[in-house]
């Protein structure tokens, strides 16, 4: 198995308002990708086209290396989606809602009790299998969501934003879950305007905006897109031995200053010349006290690509 999924110019229309643009992006077996983009992008639009809950106005999606198509129901069983809202049945409990699903995906019996014991433990609600979800925190429903979506061990998993609204002991569950998930083989394909999750969670990360994808590629990649230079601040002691010819002389040193103890650079990111600037400091006798680097972050990325924050 080489292929994941393959979206390729994915587009929907309501009306005139072209809400999802002609969107192309490929997630490779066993990874995560972080779909990255504030409320209103396009995120679910996109999401419920892949899984066939919206028709698209154009577009082809591939899983597998099959065109995932409403028909092709044998493709279908290997994904499971976790929708943006709750669909949960009240009057069942835990266990009730998951056996549900798995039977829904032909599981019987045995395998059954057994599915639904596993998809319970992933999102730690074993010991709530026989509560009410009505009971439940709106994490813990969300949760359950989950479980009913990996009963039938899918080889994709879709959430759209799951942790919107959670406790953060509940958020920190499912982002372990996923982990724990993705370290099984899954792959996962995970819709968030949280850039701190995504960060957390994507091997690849697309950023979409206005329908538009704007960027795609890992966090180091995307955060290369717009800077090729990041700034360094050393803290010093002992600056008065400190020569800054040598210091500037380093291949990838673009800029290098002395202000009191604070030796600021800036450096090239591509050849990283930091080890080479430690190492030359330690030979002149200068201590180092501190280093601190701004962090360069998704948010410097959306603000610089689009002119706006994720979250205004
Ligand atoms: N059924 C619909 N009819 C008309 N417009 C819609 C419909 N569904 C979504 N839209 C519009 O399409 C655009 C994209 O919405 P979408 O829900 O995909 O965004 P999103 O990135 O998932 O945001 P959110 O996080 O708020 O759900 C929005 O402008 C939205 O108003």
């Amino acid at each position: 198995m080489t292929t994941g999924l393959v979206v390729t110019g994915l587009t929907k229309k309501f009306g005139t308002q072209v809400a999802v643009d002609n969107v192309s992006f490929t997630v490779a077996p066993g990874t995560v990708l972080g779909l990255l983009g504030p409320n209103g992008a396009g995120k679910s639009t996109t999401i419920n086209m892949i899984t066939g809950l919206l028709n698209k106005t154009s577009g082809r999606v591939e899983l597998f290396g099959e065109n995932l198509t409403p028909t092709n129901t044998a493709i279908r069983r290997r994904f499971g989606v976790v929708p943006q809202e709750l669909a949960i049945f009240d009057d069942l409990s835990a266990a009730e809602n998951v056996r549900y699903f798995g039977g829904l995906y032909g599981l019987r019996g045995t395998a059954l009790k057994t599915a639904v014991t596993r998809a319970l433990a992933v999102v730690d609600l074993t010991d709530h299998a026989n509560q009410r979800p009505a009971t439940f925190s709106g994490g813990m429903q969300r949760r359950l969501n989950i479980a009913m979506a990996i009963v039938h061990q899918p080889d994709l998993l879709f959430m759209d934003e799951p942790t919107v609204g959670i406790d953060p002991q509940s958020r920190n569950y499912i982002l372990t879950a996923i982990e724990k998930m993705r370290a099984n083989g899954m792959t996962v394909v995970y819709t968030s305007h949280y850039m701190e999750e995504v960060e957390r969670l994507a091997d690849n990360i697309v950023i979409i905006d206005h329908g538009q994808v704007i960027a795609h590629g890992t966090e180091a990649e995307l955060v290369n897109l717009v800077t090729d230079a990041k700034q360094v601040t050393i803290v010093v002691n002992h600056a008065d031995q400190l020569e800054l010819a040598a210091i500037t002389a380093i291949a990838g040193v673009q800029q290098a200053t002395l202000h009191e103890q604070n030796l600021q650079l800036v450096l090239d990111v591509a050849s990283n010349p930091l080890n080479q600037v430690l190492m030359t400091l330690i030979d002149q006798g200068v201590a180092v006290d501190s280093i601190d680097q701004p962090k360069l972050d998704l948010e410097t990325v959306f603000l610089n690509l689009t002119g706006r924050n994720l979250r205004d």
